[in-house]
């Protein structure tokens, strides 16, 4: 039965339901407060609810963490949208997240949007602490993480400073040719959807992304997806993974 997500203003809610950060300058309740962070994750990780003297509210399930790779314009976003429909997963797209940086003008903001200009893989520390932020609002254990770890560096730094590994790890195959032209075809305004930086994502994506895909296969976490076809069809290769999984990840 699908689960829908929640609605944003449950998620804010969840803020307040953490302890007060005293360490920080406003004494608001804030997320990075240190000892907050590695209660959650101590309760992530292990899989033991935390107890109302821990000083959050206790949460009773462990994270189920999917990866989604594949090359650009595989269709790793399209097929995550059906998943989120019929598993109600929590799609957490790095891409995406990196654009929400740049917009807000954060620190990383140029940094980002350079690297990306350029088809290149942004820092390991980054993107994790992004991720890790939305892993920590969010009120659903089941994570769709789409578009990453992008190098053996982003997994390494993803499973230290998470202390998680993911359950399942879903990989898009798809010809080059037929990603260029799906990207070329996009038009959302992307920096990053011309021809010059798709050519530079693509030899990217074969020398960094490729050794993790070996990864998980060598580890039996891999399923390759065959690409090609409908947006439908695409998904009744995906909907049979999920669907053995669903008493694990409920
Ligand atoms: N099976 C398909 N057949 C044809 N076009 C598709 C298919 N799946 C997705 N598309 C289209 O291809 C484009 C790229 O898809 P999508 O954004 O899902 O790819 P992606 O893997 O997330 O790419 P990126 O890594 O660049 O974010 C979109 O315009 C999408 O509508
Ligand atoms: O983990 C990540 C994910 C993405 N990037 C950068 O963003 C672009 C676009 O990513 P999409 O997944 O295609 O939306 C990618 O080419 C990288 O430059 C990243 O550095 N790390
Ligand atoms: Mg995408």
């Amino acid at each position: 039965m699908p689960v829908s997500k929640k609605p944003i203003a449950n998620r804010k809610r969840k803020r307040h339901m953490l302890p007060s950060c005293r360490s920080c300058s406003t004494h608001t309740r804030c997320l990075l407060h240190e000892a907050s962070k590695q209660q959650i994750w101590k309760m992530f990780t292990t899989g033991i609810p935390l107890q109302e003297k821990d000083g959050i509210f206790p949460r009773h399930k462990a994270p189920f963490i999917t990866f989604v790779l594949g090359g650009p314009g595989s269709g790793k976003g399209t097929q995550c949208a059906k998943i989120v429909e019929t598993f109600g997963f929590n799609h957490l797209s790095a891409g995406d997240l990196l654009r929400k940086e740049i917009a807000s003008n954060s620190e990383y903001g140029s940094m980002i949007l350079d690297t990306i200009k350029e088809g290149k893989i942004v820092p390991s520390e980054v993107t994790v602490k992004l991720l890790r932020r939305e892993m920590e609002l969010s009120d659903n254990h089941k994570f769709l993480i789409d578009g990453f770890p992008r190098s053996e560096e982003n997994r390494r730094a993803f499973e230290e400073i998470m202390e998680a590994e993911p359950d399942v790890v879903l990989f898009f195959d798809c010809p080059e040719e037929e990603m260029v032209k799906r990207v070329l075809n996009r038009n959302q305004g992307r920096v990053d959807d011309n021809i010059d930086t798709i050519k530079k994502r693509l030899k990217v994506f074969e020398a960094l992304n490729i050794p993790v895909i070996d990864h998980y296969a060598k580890r039996g976490k891999l399923h390759k997806i065959n690409a090609v076809g409908s947006e439908d069809e695409i998904f009744e290769q995906v909907r049979p993974i999920f669907a053995a999984y669903q008493h694990e990840a409920k």
